[in-house]
C-alpha cells in the first residue's frame, strides 16, 4: 500500500482523484483508461549481492489489460517479487520501460512515484500489513484518507468496501479478532481504497489454510468481475487456476503464458462487458472510474513476448 506514517493530504474534493485528473504526473498521456493497466518491456533489474551480482530480471516483458486476472507463477528467484515492486514503483529498473496505466515509471522522481502509487496502485502481501490497534472500518477509512478522500467520502467507501468484501458486520472489531481469511480480506479492502488500476498481491493466500485461501481467491474472483484489475503472485497451482491468465517466469524473464479458469465461467460477462463499466460503483462506490474492456488473455494460450 502507499499509505505512509504522515498526515494524508488535505482533500482537493469529497471524491478522489482519477487517472485522468493527474496531469501534473510526468509521462501520463492523459488517456490512461485506454491504456492497458502494466505494460513492462524487457525490463532489467540487477541486485548487488555480497559475491556476485543477482540477475532478479532479465528482460521481463508482460503487459496486462484492464480488467484482466493475471496470476504470475515460477520457481523461487525467478524473479516474481521483483517485477510486482517493479510496477508498484518500489524498485526501480536498471533498463526496459515500465508504465501503470500509461504511465511511465522510468520518468518519474520518488514523490511522483509515491503518488502513483497512491492513486494506481494497491498491494497486499502474504502477511497482511494491518494497523492492529484501529478497528477494522478505522483501517480502511485510513487507508482512503492517505490516498486523498475528504473525511466523509472515506467513512463511505470503507462502508462500502466492508459490505462488498463480507465485512461489515465486524466493522467495530479488532484486526486481531478476525479469522486469516478476513484478515486478508481487510487487507484487500484497504488496498482498493484509493480505488487501483491494479491491485498488486503477492503470495495473497501464502499464510491461509485452504478454507481462507478460498474465500480469498473467492472475493478476487468477485472483484475481476467487475472490473478490478489484479496481478497476483502465488506459488499454488489451485490458486493460480483462478485467474484469467496465468504466466510463468523463469530467470527473470517471463516466459510463459496460458489461460486460467476465471475466463471461462463466471468471469465472462463482467469483464467482457467491462468496457465503460464504473470500477467506483462495483468496488468502492465512489463515481467516476471507467474501466476498458479487459478480455484479453481469456480463453487463449500464447507464448509471450
Ligand atoms: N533487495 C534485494 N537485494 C539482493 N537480492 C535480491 C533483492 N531482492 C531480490 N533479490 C534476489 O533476486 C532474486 C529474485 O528474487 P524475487 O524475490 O523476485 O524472486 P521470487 O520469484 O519472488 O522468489 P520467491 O518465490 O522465493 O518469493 C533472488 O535471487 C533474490 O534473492
Amino acid at each position: 500500500m502507499s499509505e505512509s506514517p504522515g498526515s494524508p493530504e488535505p482533500s482537493r474534493s469529497s471524491e478522489p482523484p482519477r487517472s485522468s485528473e493527474l496531469p501534473e504526473l510526468p509521462g501520463s498521456p492523459g488517456t490512461g483508461s485506454e491504456e492497458p493497466a502494466v505494460r513492462l518491456r524487457s525490463v532489467y533489474r540487477t541486485f548487488d549481492a555480497e559475491t556476485a551480482p543477482v540477475h532478479a530480471l532479465r528482460g521481463a516483458s508482460l503487459t496486462v489489460a484492464r480488467g484482466e486476472f493475471v496470476a504470475v507463477m515460477g520457481p523461487s528467484g525467478s524473479g516474481k517479487s521483483t517485477l510486482l515492486n517493479v510496477v508498484a514503483g518500489l524498485e526501480r529498473v536498471d533498463d526496459g520501460s515500465v508504465t501503470v496505466a500509461g504511465i511511465a515509471l522510468t520518468a518519474l522522481s520518488e514523490a511522483d512515484l509515491a503518488r502513483l502509487r497512491r492513486h494506481h496502485v494497491g498491494m497486499v502481501f502474504q502477511f497482511f500489513h494491518l494497523l492492529e490497534a484501529m478497528s477494522v472500518a478505522d483501517n480502511v477509512v485510513l487507508a482512503a484518507r492517505l490516498s486523498g478522500a475528504g473525511r466523509r467520502a472515506a467513512v463511505r467507501r470503507g462502508h462500502d468496501l466492508l459490505d462488498l468484501l463480507g465485512l461489515l458486520e465486524r466493522a467495530d472489531s479488532m484486526p486481531g479478532t478476525l479469522s486469516g481469511g478476513q484478515r486478508q480480506r481487510l487487507a484487500i479492502a484497504r488496498a482498493l481504497a484509493n480505488e487501483p488500476t491494479v491491485l498488486l498481491a503477492d503470495e495473497p493466500t501464502g499464510a491461509l489454510d485452504s478454507a481462507g485461501a478460498a474465500e480469498v481467491l473467492d472475493l478476487f474472483t468477485r472483484l475481476h468481475e467487475r472490473g478490478q484489475t489484479i496481478l497476483m503472485v502465488t506459488h499454488d497451482p489451485q490458486v493460480a487456476a483462478g485467474a484469467q491468465r496465468i504466466v510463468t517466469m523463469r530467470d527473470g524473464r517471463v516466459s510463459t503464458s496460458a489461460s486460467g479458469g476465471a475466463g471461462a465461467g463466471t468471469g465472462a460477462a463482467g469483464v467482457a462487458g467491462a468496457g465503460g463499466a464504473t470500477v467506483a460503483a462495483g468496488v468502492a462506490g465512489a463515481g467516476g472510474a471507467t474501466v476498458a474492456g479487459g478480455g484479453a488473455g481469456r480463453g487463449r494460450a500464447e507464448v509471450s513476448a
